[in-house]
């Protein structure tokens, strides 16, 4: 409303709630979205403007679906596509995009609904209603006020608010589209990806180039990423855990659009604003008007003529009854004359002579004041004729001005009224109140003196003032440094507590280790004491002390080496381990070379201790069956065994001598261990 050029953007996954967001719920106006929210605060602070302030709002509509432009608020359902054009002093603008003015909420709801109507929507896996294009509403307010200077001027603002619903961002796999969701996706998707491309070169401050003509999404919000617009970027999320990455992503996205830097800055009189055109068609109209205002004197002296006119109908109706009444009379003077012949006679021929002149006078002023009617009347039908085309003029003059008064909405004092009726209201406030101008005047100068000394008190308050806040901001910036110390402070307090509570930890964590292990020590102390006590002889134990010294380097007990505790005894040289014979594995003692010079073949002088033994070949212990029935039989009972052994146990007797034939017991009792060697298990 002051100037400035505004964005709302709802950015996020498919289904996250941004329609919802810009929308919100129509019937219930606690759940309203931003978009009739934003309505309900432009008409309420047109309401409450000054009465001078004039405002002309237009809205206008558009999609862009599949990189096509379409305009919503269009009568021509074709789903004509629109083009886009860059003027060097407006920017970029679609060309042929249908501009409403509106008046009322109402209007503008209208509109709004008008236009989701025509907006492309469409089922998919994640949303029932989902936007398939990106919407943008635009609401444009022109301010005309006076200007500041106060020079009588009329000052023109322009403010324009962008609404944009975005399409939902889907990851194409996820979203198992098909046709021609798939190919609205990937437009979707590119378009979304060539925002994220512009966000991200804007935030990276060495980007020498924005690829705004990238998309006609970034083309047409170029002014609103990182132009002279307040941007409101909403990111909108879904809970699930399964957009966990959408989210993510889209969070990121905000976070670095977070950083890019805005220059708003207010739109004063531009070339382009239009109601500077209404108003100078409103002056110019209400010239014409004024211009005609001899016209509508003659109109009014028409009126006072029509009047007249009636006077004289009616002066004529009377005169023609007062003829009557004289022709009446003058029957009855006949009758009375004929009555009264002799008596009356003369009165009556002078009476009757009195009257026929009086007739003929009445009639010749008749004829005189017919005439005269009828040439009146001749001018009247004249001027009548004017006076209907002045009235076809004026109605032509007042109807457009109409037209233009109900495009241009006014503060609260407007009341919406014509310019006539407007100086007539004001003429009839003039007269009422001009009497009391006086008393008022002598108000104003009793107000305008204690007014004066108001101010003086004003002004030495303000001095009192000014030292005052000065003083305050003195302290206040100190009170702040002292607030940042104690902040500080407080900071370093906390993380040494914590750096306490730590050591704290550390440390008892430490204790406790140490006491397990003096514990443990202590017992395999005790338990080695118990040993050393219970089994090993105190004369031992004196003999392995002598030998052990404690090493305090490495903290443990060591063996003295044989060469260090024998340099104690008497002869102090150090016994030697005799060489072993050379090119032999072990040491040998000088009988056993000679007996190997020898050739003995004792292994106990052997280098290895291999016993040589002779090899035992094992005695024959089976014979063969030579008799062919012997052969069968035993072949038979092999066979019966076989079979029996497939069931279960079964033992096979055998003798060695060569006749009778082997015996097969089927009852599967052990044999005697006396037995075994005669009989073998199978
Ligand atoms: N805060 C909310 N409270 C209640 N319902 C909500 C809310 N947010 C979203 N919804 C519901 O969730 C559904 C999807 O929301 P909406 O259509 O706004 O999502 P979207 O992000 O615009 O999706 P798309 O990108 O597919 O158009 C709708 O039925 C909407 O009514």
């Amino acid at each position: 409303m002051c100037g400035y050029n505004g964005t709302v953007l709802a950015y996020g996954q498919t289904a996250s709630g941004k329609t919802y967001t810009m929308e919100g719920c129509d019937y219930c106006p606690d759940l309203w979205g931003i978009i009739p929210n934003a309505f309900e605060h432009i008409f309420n602070h047109i309401r409450q403007s000054q009465s001078s302030d004039s405002f002309l709002v237009r809205v206008s509509y558009l999609e862009i679906y599949n990189e096509e432009i379409h305009d919503l608020l269009s009568p021509d359902t074709n789903g004509r596509k629109l083009e886009l054009k860059e003027r060097p002093e407006t920017g970029v603008y679609v060309k042929n995009l249908t501009s409403l003015s509106v008046n009322s909420f109402a209007d503008i709801n209208h509109l709004l609904m008008v236009g989701k109507r025509n907006r492309a929507v469409g089922a998919t896996i994640m949303n029932q209603d989902s936007s398939r294009s990106h919407s943008i509403f635009t609401v444009t307010v022109e301010t005309s006020s006076l200007a500041p200077q106060g020079n009588g001027k009329m000052h023109v603002r322009v403010g324009k608010l962008n609404l944009v619903d975005l399409a939902g961002s889907e990851r194409l796999a996820k979203s198992g589209a098909t046709g021609e969701r798939f190919k609205e996706m990937t437009k979707i998707n590119w378009s979304l990806s060539a925002l994220a491309n512009v966000i991200s070169a804007l935030v990276d401050g060495k980007a020498t180039h924005i690829p705004y003509r990238d998309s006609k999404l970034t083309r047409l919000l170029q002014d609103s990423l990182g132009g002279n617009t307040c941007t409101v970027m909403i990111a909108n999320i879904g809970p699930a855990d399964y957009n966990y990455e959408e989210s993510v992503s889209t969070l990121r996205y905000a976070h670095r659009a977070k950083s890019i830097r805005n220059k708003p800055q207010v739109n004063e009189d531009p070339k382009d604003a239009i109601i500077s055109e209404f108003q100078s068609e409103i002056q110019r109209l209400k010239a014409q008007i004024q211009a005609s205002q001899p016209e509508i004197d003659v109109m009014r002296r028409l009126e006072s003529l029509e009047q007249e006119k009636l006077m004289v109908t009616e002066q004529l109706q009377q005169y023609k009854e007062k003829v009557l009444e004289a022709t009446t009379n003058q029957r009855m003077s006949e009758q009375a004359i004929a009555c009264l012949k002799a008596d009356l006679e003369g009165k009556a021929q002078i009476q009757l002579e009195c009257l026929k002149a009086e007739k003929e006078r009445s009639e010749e002023e008749k004829e005189k004041i017919i005439t005269q009617l009828l040439k009146q009347l001749r001018e009247m039908e004249h001027q009548n004729q004017e006076l209907s085309r002045g009235k076809e003029d004026r109605a032509l003059l007042e109807s457009k001005l109409k037209v233009l008064e109900e495009k241009l909405i006014r503060g609260t004092n407007s009341g919406g009224k014509n310019v006539t009726e407007q100086v007539k209201q004001r003429s009839q406030d003039l007269a009422s109140f001009g009497h009391a101008f006086e008393e008022q005047k002598l108000f104003n100068e009793e107000c305008q003196q204690k007014m004066i000394e108001m101010e003086e008190a004003q002004i030495m308050a303000e001095e009192k003032c000014n030292t005052m806040e000065e003083e305050l901001d003195l302290k206040t910036r100190k009170l702040r440094k002292l607030m940042a110390r104690y902040q500080q402070s407080k900071l370093e307090i906390a993380s040494l507590k914590s750096e306490i509570q730590d050591t704290i930890h550390e440390f008892q964590q430490e204790r406790a280790d140490l006491l397990w292990s003096i514990k443990s020590l202590e017992q395999q102390h005790q338990l080695k004491n118990l040993v050393i006590e219970r089994f090993i002889p105190p004369e031992e134990v004196a003999k392995i002390m002598q030998k052990m010294r404690w090493d305090d380097d490495s903290e443990v007990w060591i063996f003295r080496s044989s060469h260090s505790y024998s340099r104690n005894s008497t002869d102090n040289v150090p016994i030697q381990r005799p060489a072993s014979a050379v090119g032999r594995s072990r040491p040998t003692c000088q009988k056993a070379l000679q007996f190997l010079a020898q050739g003995t073949t004792n292994p106990r002088y052997l280098d290895e201790n291999v016993l040589k033994l002779e090899l035992e070949s094992p005695e024959r212990v089976t014979f063969d069956y030579c008799d062919p029935i012997d052969r069968i039989r035993a072949e038979s009972q092999i066979h019966q065994c076989l079979k029996d052994l497939d069931n279960g146990n079964a033992y096979f007797s055998y003798d060695s001598r060569p006749s009778p034939l082997p015996q097969y017991r089927s009852s599967p009792s052990r044999p005697k261990s006396a037995h075994v060697s005669q009989h073998a298990r199978i």
